[in-house]
Order: C-alpha cells, then sequence, then structure tokens
C-alpha cells in the first residue's frame, strides 16, 4: 500500500531549469493513493497537470487560497488586501517583472505574485506598512502577496478532510518556505536538496538529491515498500 502524497510543483517535479520532470508522467498516473499537488502558482496550473497525468484534480492552489477536492472549489482568502500593496507598490513605482501581458497573475484569484527580479525591498516595505493582513513569501520562483489566514497546510488539512484521509497518513515532498505549513500537517515531510532554509528546517528527511531526483527516489522507494534515502532529522 502506498501513501497518499502531497508534492509542491516547482522546486519539487521540476528539472533544475524549471521544466516538468518526465518521471512526474511515470511514476504519478497510476499511485494508488490520493495525490494532492500544492503550489503557488494560479488554480489552472495544477488542474491541468492533474488533467494531464488523468488524475482527479485535487489541488491545493496559490498557496492555499484556493483549494479543489471532490468537484468542489473553495476560495479561502480575499485577496483585496493583497491587491491594495500591489496598487501602492506600483504607486511607489515597483513593477511586478512579468513583462506585458503575463500570464502569472491572470488567473489568481486571493493574492498577487511579483517577480524574483522585483525590488524585494520596496515590496516588503509597502506590505509591512499594510500590517497584519498581508505577508510576503519567497518561494525562490516568485513573492507572494497573500493573506496569512491561508497555506497549503491548511489545504491539505481541508483535502485530508474531504477525502477522509488522516492527515498524518500522507507523504510530503517540497523545497521552500511555502511548504513549510505542508511539513507540519503531513505525517512524514521530505525536503529536496535544493530546499530553502525553511523547508529544510521544517522536513522529517533532508533528501540527498535535488529537484525531481529527489522526489524520484522518495516515490520509488515509496512504491518498492522501502525506506526513502536521506538525513532523518
Ligand atoms: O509559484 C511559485 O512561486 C512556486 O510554486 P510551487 O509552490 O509549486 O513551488
Ligand atoms: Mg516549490
Amino acid at each position: 500500500m502506498v501513501p497518499p502524497l502531497v508534492l509542491d510543483i516547482d522546486g519539487t517535479l521540476t528539472t533544475v531549469d524549471g521544466r516538468l520532470d518526465p518521471r512526474v508522467l511515470e511514476l504519478l498516473p497510476d499511485w494508488e493513493a490520493p495525490v494532492v499537488l500544492a503550489t503557488g502558482k494560479a488554480f489552472p496550473y495544477p488542474v491541468a497537470l492533474a488533467g494531464f497525468l488523468g488524475r482527479d484534480a485535487t489541488v491545493i492552489a496559490e498557496n492555499g487560497g484556493v483549494v479543489h477536492v471532490d468537484d468542489e472549489t473553495s476560495l479561502l482568502a480575499d485577496p483585496s488586501a493583497p491587491r491594495a500593496v500591489i496598487e501602492a507598490f506600483l504607486e511607489r513605482g515597483g513593477d511586478l517583472g512579468w513583462g506585458g501581458d503575463e500570464t502569472v497573475n491572470r488567473w489568481r484569484e486571493t493574492e498577487v505574485a511579483v517577480s524574483v527580479d522585483a525590488d524585494e525591498a520596496l515590496l516588503r516595505e509597502v506590505a509591512a506598512a499594510a500590517g497584519d493582513e498581508v505577508e510576503v513569501v519567497d518561494t525562490g520562483y516568485a513573492f507572494h502577496v497573500k493573506s496569512p489566514d491561508v497555506n497549503k497546510g491548511e489545504g491539505l488539512a481541508r483535502v485530508a478532510g474531504s477525502l477522509g484521509v488522516d492527515p498524518e497518513a500522507f507523504v510530503a515532498v517540497g523545497d521552500s518556505e511555502n511548504d513549510v505549513s505542508t511539513f507540519e500537517v503531513a505525517g512524514t515531510a521530505y525536503a529536496v536538496a535544493n530546499a530553502d532554509p525553511a523547508a529544510t528546517a521544517a522536513a522529517d528527511v533532508v533528501l540527498e538529491a535535488g529537484y525531481m531526483d529527489g522526489t524520484a527516489a522518495v516515490l520509488e522507494a515509496l512504491a518498492a515498500g522501502e525506506t526513502p534515502p536521506g538525513r532523518r532529522r
């Protein structure tokens, strides 16, 4: 019996240059337990990935702002405060850093994502002025301006409840600050070798390999009934 999985996407199912690793298409379609895609990306991305894997869209998007399970979508955060921060950031001369008709935020419903090339100091200054209503989360792929009331871990608790599965049964793999809450809710948490200090510190096991090399090692071991390799903390 394989365990249910909760998997981050960027840095976890991808290669070092950001491509979807082909092993995702080999290992996940026939995984005989729930697979939850938990991402900072906007909702359509994990829905599309789940669809192309031939699986139900059991998805946590926008860092927990959007949860989809059992054909029901929940929007769990109010985008007004993050959007007001972004307006103030733009007024102060900031630039989101994505270029023209960008698709990063086009379908984003509860938060706003800013490029890692943007002016981080200005963004944090403007966000701090908004007080407790917003936080800035750095995934290594974007700065997410979001409500602190939602996160991937809360999303996992909701998904697990809906599926009737104990959250402790889940095996999590992730790479960054936005996976810490997932690691706290799931029973066993693996950080890939490329994980940032926050995810590394929150993980039960730190993998020797990075990106999908690390994740594939976990999935292959679990499928073989073996203990995945890595440094237990
Ligand atoms: O959207 C991001 O910034 C990162 O996405 P991820 O949570 O799938 O790694
Ligand atoms: Mg990630």
